[in-house]
């Protein structure tokens, strides 16, 4: 499991370490961590071209007693200094140990011409960023943006605790950030390394322990050793391992109702029934056998018919017209668990607030997984603020429709009302962004639900198997190379992420 601690814990963090030991022993605690993974990245470390961003902060005084530790062991490191005010102790350690010096001065006349500092930076191995970490803030400013830019391209990049540009609590990049292939964060993950578009910059995070005490973290991500479903026991029965509902399809949109229904399926349900008009209803026989299904008239008013279940899943391809609004109502209005996706979530938009505060207040769980533009239209908020600000509004979005909100994206985030850890899921892939995936997810987390998960654990672990099911499908003999995945194909590889799970936890 990793955790991520925001900014203000993590300096109260160090603060009260700092002032139990010597000055500067915290200092080089994170220096050592960072030499020591870019030692192991260069293998042979004599000769090697080590280049040091260095801002005039911290983050800048770890690049240079790393850099210092690495020029002792044999490597020509230059550091290239972005500020005019630099960690003194840090600068006076590198020219101790060898290295060598481009003066702020040089370094803004150097970037200020024609070719920037591309020809002086060429035949670099490795670059150390160490321009700004958890003190960074809004976009890269002064000579660190087109230092940033003139990075030559085939050298390693590694990140001094998170990469310039990223704001650390969010994942928000504003403008020019250092993309880095490892990054090396101390003492705890900080949010915006597990948050896009943040995450996407960091590479592979390596965490280097500097004995900080932290208290509960901001973020969570769970790798598939935490995912731990319920087992079903010898004597558990159809209707004890869960019965989903599925409310979904119109005549317009059939096959999200397929997808949906499968993704119950696959997720371990004990039954799923669906109900939806004759002609959904036919298809989804025919595909699914196993399902068993209500022909609903389009004026119905209640779910009675369809029968009892321990989790409604309403709204993949359900179209927003009056029979869309009751199931909607009929669902919520229900004492069992509910997932509201896709249309539902488009039906719940159009509401007048009373209408939908009602709605959503009831005694059990109910989960909403709106992507960017359906979390826009229920907050009436800007798509591409949601995008770039994933963390403030997922946690907005769950207190202010008193649901626990997954909003989707390459990192899905999950937030429960209230004041706890936002779960952050890490086996998105690009290959899931293809049509109809979302509805298997919806069946998957209703499945989920069914089964007794708690809500955001079911939306979680459920957003957990699905990107490890993409992965699977796109991927499935590692040796090869990924092709293009269909929803179906997600659904078909559920079996096999569910066979990555450590031995299911009895209930
Ligand atoms: N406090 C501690 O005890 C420890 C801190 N450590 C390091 O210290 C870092 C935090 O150091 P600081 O608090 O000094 O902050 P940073 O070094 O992260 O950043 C502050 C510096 O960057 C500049 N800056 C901020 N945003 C900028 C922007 N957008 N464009 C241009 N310049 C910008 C500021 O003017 C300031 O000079 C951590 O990330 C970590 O690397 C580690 O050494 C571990 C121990
Ligand atoms: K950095």
């Amino acid at each position: 499991m990793r955790h991520a601690h925001s900014v203000e814990k993590v300096r109260a963090a160090e603060a009260e370490l700092m002032a139990r030991l010597p000055e500067g022993a915290l200092m080089q605690r994170a220096a050592a961590g960072l030499a020591s993974v870019c030692a192991r990245l260069l293998g042979r470390l004599y000769g090697t071209r080590v280049l040091l961003l260095v801002g005039g902060g911290n983050n800048g005084g770890d690049a240079l007693y790393a850099g210092a530790r690495l020029a002792r062991r044999g490597a020509r490191v230059t550091a290239a200094l972005a500020s005019p005010r630099i960690h003194e102790e840090g600068l006076a350690d590198l020219r101790a140990a060898g290295g060598r010096v481009l003066s702020f001065a040089l370094l803004e006349e150097l970037l200020s011409t024609d070719g920037g500092a591309v020809g002086t930076f060429a035949g670099t191995d490795l670059v150390i960023d160490g321009l700004t970490g958890i003190g960074g803030r809004g976009a890269l400013r002064g000579l660190y943006a087109p230092l940033v830019r003139d990075l030559p391209e085939d050298a390693a990049v590694v990140a001094c605790d998170v990469p310039s540009g990223v704001d650390a609590d969010t994942g928000e990049v504003e403008g020019e950030a250092v993309r880095a292939d490892v990054t090396v964060t101390f003492g705890t993950f900080k949010p915006g390394l597990l948050i896009d578009p943040g995450a996407s910059y960091a590479g592979v995070v390596e965490l280097v322990d500097i004995g900080l005490d932290l208290p509960e973290p901001d973020v969570i991500a769970h790798t598939t050793a935490d995912v731990r479903l319920p087992r079903p026991l010898p004597e558990s029965d159809k209707y004890r391992r869960g019965v989903v509902g599925v409310l979904a399809g119109s005549s317009e949109f059939t096959g999200a109702a397929v997808l949906a229904v499968g993704g119950a399926l696959h997720g371990g349900a004990g039954m799923v029934r669906f109900a939806s008009s004759e002609p959904v209803v036919e298809l989804v026989r025919g595909r699914w056998p196993e399902a068993v299904t209500t022909s609903l008239p389009s004026d119905a008013q209640s779910l009675e018919p369809v029968g009892r279940v321990q989790a409604w899943v309403v709204g993949p391809g359900l179209s927003v017209d009056s029979r869309a609004h009751r199931l909607v109502h009929a669902a919520l209005e229900s004492d069992v668990p509910v997932l509201v996706d896709a249309d539902g979530l488009n039906v719940l938009a159009g509401m007048s607030e009373p209408l939908r505060r009602g709605l959503l207040d009831r005694a059990a769980p109910t989960v909403l997984t709106p992507h960017a533009g359906e979390l826009a239209r229920l907050l009436g908020a800007d798509r591409s603020d949601i995008e770039a600000r994933r963390l403030a509004h997922v946690r907005r979005a769950a207190d202010e429709l008193g649901a626990t909100v997954l909003l989707k994206g390459s990192t899905t985030l999950v937030a429960a009302p209230g004041a706890h850890p936002v779960l952050a899921n890490l086996t998105g892939t690009p290959w899931l962004a293809t049509a109809g995936t979302g509805d298997v997810l919806s069946g998957l987390i209703g499945a989920l639900l069914a089964a007794g998960l708690p809500a955001p654990e079911a939306a979680a672990h459920g957003a957990h198997l699905h990107g490890l099911a993409a992965r699977l499908a796109a991927a499935p003999d590692p040796a090869l190379s990924p092709a293009p995945v269909t929803a179906f194909d997600v659904l078909t590889s559920l079996p096999a992420a569910l066979r990555r799970l450590p031995a299911p936890a009895s209930p």
